[in-house]
């Protein structure tokens, strides 16, 4: 049974329909790359899936349960599209991370050791150990990005559901953060991740879903990784690097 199972998906803005009848399934333990021009619906998509955005016609299951029923949202992490970890709210690194494990916990309850245990090693997983008591309006875009991937992963989730998360984060650092996320695929969490670039997560995808202006045109094999195609001969162009859409780079599939 899929992780994510989504059918016929229209999600409308102001009676525009953005995403226009998208199928989309995800398997346990499958890692998924959703591609596509600026513009074309994957953050919407996802913001759906994630229960943020309604959906104006189709059905979203997750973990075999209809998305209207579905209670248990500690088995999905979500990391939205950068806006920053800072809420105006004084908060430290650690309490937005424990945020992660509300789900976790009885309501009004304290967190309990394995709700600490787990912000603690989510927050070491990510690089920030020694930043757990910084209040985070101190760190950096790339740091409170970070911090929002830590509160997914503070969770164990079963599917982690990620919206670009390593937009502004220095390449070393973006490769640290894909071997976090590779561990957990190795656990056996699926992953859906919007990504524009083909980044050091790219050998590990299985697959990538590519959208034109709110529909799916391509579903199968994931971009081969830079160098497999580095030939001379070969034209290199990423699908945002020249304003070619989706459509041009996947040869119009
Ligand atoms: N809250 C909103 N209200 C109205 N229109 C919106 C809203 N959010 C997004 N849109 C529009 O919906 C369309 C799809 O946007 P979306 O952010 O889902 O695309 P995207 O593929 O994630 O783009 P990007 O790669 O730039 O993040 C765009 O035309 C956008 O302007």
């Amino acid at each position: 049974m899929p992780v994510l199972n989504v059918h016929g998906a229209t999600v409308s803005y102001g009676g525009r329909a953005v995403v226009r009848g998208v199928d989309l399934a995800v398997a346990p333990g499958e890692a998924v790359a959703l591609m596509g021009a600026n513009g074309s619906g994957k953050s919407t998509l996802i913001k759906a899936v994630a229960g943020l955005v309604p959906l104006a016609g189709g059905t979203i299951e997750l973990f075999g349960t209809a998305q209207k029923r579905f209670r248990d949202w500690k088995r999905v992490g979500y990391v939205p599209q950068r806006t920053g970890a800072a809420s105006g709210v004084p908060s430290t690194a650690a309490e937005v991370v424990s945020q992660g494990r509300l789900a976790h916990r009885l309501l009004g309850m304290p967190s309990r050791r394995a709700d600490r245990d787990a912000v603690a090693r989510s927050l070491d997983e990510v690089g920030l150990a020694d930043h757990a008591h910084c209040s985070v309006d101190t760190l950096s875009g790339g740091q409170q990005q970070r911090v929002l991937i830590a509160r997914a992963l503070a969770t164990d989730p079963e599917l982690l559901i990620m919206d670009e998360p390593t937009v502004g984060v220095d390449a070393e650092t973006q490769a640290a953060l894909a071997a976090v996320v590779a561990d957990r695929i190795d656990a056996g969490c699926a992953v859906l991740l919007v990504t524009h670039e083909l980044g050091p997560l790219t050998d590990r995808l299985d697959r990538a879903v590519v959208l034109a202006d709110g529909r799916v045109v391509h579903d199968g094999e994931p971009p081969r990784p830079v160098g497999e195609h580095a030939d001379p001969g070969h034209q290199h162009s990423h699908p945002h690097s020249n304003g070619q859409t989706a459509e041009d780079f996947w040869g119009g599939k």
